[in-house]
């Protein structure tokens, strides 16, 4: 599972950044910033990317902390990771920002190190969850937060049919168009297995975080879940 989940990754690197661009209008971005904002980076602060692929919620981290802050970004795909780094280099030579090739699920760091960290489309992909988040509330530093964003099935009817819809007729197809059809068939099986928000709420409060909140964003067809470890 874990080799086949790191596979689909390595394949869709080179497409991955643009049709995230395309499928989603740009909005993406917006999501992602609203993460970065809801982990409460300051600047100066050492952040954690989980599941940082290409690197976009790390290079935003890297923008929030400044030249006195350290944000490390973690990914099992090294072909992302190599997007990531080379990213990094022309936008922020000076920035440090450390890519770290490991399984999330095994955090090469040691307990209570991170001001705030992001996870962005990353927990629904992991094999474990529970553990996903208990290595997070491990690394974390007390009083710090997390902000966990991902996809999400609306309550409404309507805008979850549209989900489905767009993800059949849009994502599917022009990643078809792109010689990348299976991986990302693979969103909408692994949506329908994800837990909705308030079952992540409980997930989170199990691993450990005594204040979390999920924010269903987008009409509800994504979702962030804010974490804070005391
Ligand atoms: C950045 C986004 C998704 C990342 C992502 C996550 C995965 O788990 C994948 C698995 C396999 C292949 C690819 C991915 C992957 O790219 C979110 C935006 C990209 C989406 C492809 C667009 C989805 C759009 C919404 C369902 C509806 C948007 C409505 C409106 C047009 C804004
Ligand atoms: C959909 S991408 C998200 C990338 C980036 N965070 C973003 O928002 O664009 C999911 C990422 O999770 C990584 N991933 C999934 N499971 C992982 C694990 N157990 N350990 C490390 N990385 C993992 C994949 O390699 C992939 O880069």
């Amino acid at each position: 599972m874990t080799n086949e989940i790191r596979a689909i990754f390595n394949r869709i690197a080179p497409v991955y950044d643009q049709l995230n661009d395309w499928l989603s209008l740009g909005q993406h971005r917006i999501w992602k910033e609203m993460a970065v904002k809801w982990s409460n980076a300051q600047p100066g602060d050492t952040c954690l990317d989980l599941c940082c692929g290409s690197g976009d919620l790390a290079l935003r981290l890297a923008r929030r902390v400044g030249l006195t802050g350290q944000v490390y970004g973690v990914d099992f795909s090294p072909n992302l990771l190599e997007t990531a780094k080379e990213r990094s280099r022309w936008q922020y030579p000076q920035r440090a920002i450390t890519w770290v090739e490991a399984d999330v699920l095994n955090l090469p760091f040691g307990d209570n190190q991170f001001d705030a960290a992001t996870m962005g489309y990353g927990l629904r992909n992991v094999k474990d969850i529970p553990r996903s988040l208990k290595e997070l509330h491990r690394v974390l530093k007390p009083g710090a937060k997390a902000a966990i964003l991902d996809f999400h099935r609306p309550s409404n009817q309507q805008f979850r049919d549209f989900q489905q819809w767009y993800l059949d007729n849009f994502v599917v197809p022009l990643a078809t168009n792109l010689g990348v059809k299976e991986e990302y068939a693979y969103i909408s099986p692994s949506l329908d297995r994800f837990p909705i928000g308030r079952e992540q709420v409980e997930l989170a409060r199990q691993a450990g975080f005594t204040s979390v909140t999920h924010y269903p964003i987008a009409n509800g067809m994504m979702g962030v879940l804010v974490v804070s470890k005391f």
